[in-house]
């Protein structure tokens, strides 16, 4: 991994006030985004996972500027993303290292439905070729479409020039994914956020796609945001590139780091649920099994309303470890070892959390356990 941070998140918080009930019961804020700190290092891929709403899109677009930050900074390579927008237009850009036009064509996205992102009613010809038109002012018009063709190639649009002509809705779906990539990876960008870029497409494209998008990682040197629902997409791609996993929870980054230190020493008990209902994506086995875990490592099955979460540690409601330590407060992001980074107590041998009581219907089995190991 480069020592080079491409984007930084820093205490980031993505707060949105809903009102309640068509606006006749106030409104009620949705911490989306609840003070998550990242880096991603260039040429880095970092896979996001968690349950629906549990933040990762609202963090991903936060990430590439797209989201306002409610609390927190997000960073281009030093520079402040909304700094830089607020100062568009300014004499001198506001004298900052990188200015927002930069920033926006170094940050893309490829979205989980690639039809209604693509025009329909242009060319895919015409739809590649206005980013460099737009980007690249001085390339000839036969350089536009060498550089089109050849990218379509690289992706097996072949023959470019067929596939060239065609409208989006003349493409499959996981042609018209290769476009959108495509589109995205023109603008020689550093980081792409792939957000659900493959869910929308047949389970037996699923890997061809991952394996695409990593090949192109490679070849154009940027770095992918991936997010998933998924733990065996996110680890099948952070695994195949040498990257990192974050467990998303209730707009928490509850766990990070290198994938095989995740999957193989899971440190958060919601990390060990997520694996324990996954089944393995090439052996169809339940990662449960390797970690003899043999029923539902949660003491509820339902995820909490975002706009009133528990208090303390949002997990701790249905956390088969949980103490009284855990409703009062959230866990700082603790080292597990080197990379691999958890926020929950239990990383901590000294923490009080040790000495609290279990919560009345917590697993006591394992509570028991763990003081009698201490
Ligand atoms: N523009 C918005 N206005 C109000 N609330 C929003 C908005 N966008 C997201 N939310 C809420 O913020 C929370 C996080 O949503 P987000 O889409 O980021 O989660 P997610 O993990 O990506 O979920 P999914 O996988 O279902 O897309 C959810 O409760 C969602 O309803």
């Amino acid at each position: 991994m480069s020592d080079d941070v491409v984007v930084s998140l820093e205490d980031l918080h993505v707060h949105f006030e809903n009102s309640r009930l068509f606006g006749l019961k106030g409104a009620e804020t949705v911490r989306a985004v609840d003070g998550v700190s990242l880096d991603v290092h260039e040429n880095e891929v970092v896979a996001l996972v968690g349950e629906s709403g549990c933040g990762k899109t609202t963090l991903g677009k936060a990430a590439i500027g797209l989201h306002r930050p409610t609390a927190g900074s997000v960073r281009y390579r030093g520079t402040d993303v909304w700094e830089a927008k607020d100062a568009r237009g300014l004499l001198g850009g506001g004298d900052l290292d990188h200015d927002f036009e930069e920033i926006r064509r170094a940050l893309q996205i490829v979205h989980q439905d690639p039809e209604a992102s693509l025009d329909a009613n242009s060319r895919i010809e015409s739809i590649l070729a206005e980013p460099l038109r737009r980007w690249e002012p001085e390339m000839s018009r036969t350089d536009r479409r060498e550089h089109v063709y050849g990218f379509l190639e690289y992706v097996g649009l072949d023959p470019a020039a067929d596939f060239a002509d065609r409208y989006p809705h003349q493409l499959s779906g996981g042609q018209q994914q290769r476009v959108a990539l495509v589109r995205a990876l023109l603008m020689s960008p550093d980081l792409i956020l792939a957000d659900e870029a493959i869910s929308a497409l047949d389970v037996s494209l699923r890997i061809n796609m991952m394996d695409l998008m990593l090949r192109l990682q490679e070849a154009v040197d940027t770095a992918y945001l991936y997010i998933t629902h998924d733990i065996s997409n996110a680890r099948y791609v952070a695994k195949k590139s040498g990257g990192r996993i974050g467990i998303m929870y209730l707009g928490k980054l509850v766990e990070i780091g290198p994938v095989d230190r995740v999957i193989e020493n899971p440190q958060h008990p919601y990390t060990k649920a997520l694996l324990w209902a996954t089944p393995d994506l090439a052996s169809g086995e339940r990662a449960s099994d390797a970690h003899g875990i043999e029923d539902a490592p949660l003491r509820a099955i339902d995820v909490p309303d975002a706009a009133n979460p528990p208090a303390g540690c949002p997990f701790h409601d249905r956390c088969p470890e949980a103490r009284e330590a855990c409703t009062d407060e959230m866990p700082p992001s603790t080292s597990v070892e080197s990379a691999h980074r958890t926020r929950c107590f239990r990383a901590d041998d000294d923490h009080p959390y040790w000495e609290s009581a279990p919560l009345p219907d917590a697993d006591e089995g394992s509570a028991a356990k763990r003081s009698a190991g201490d």
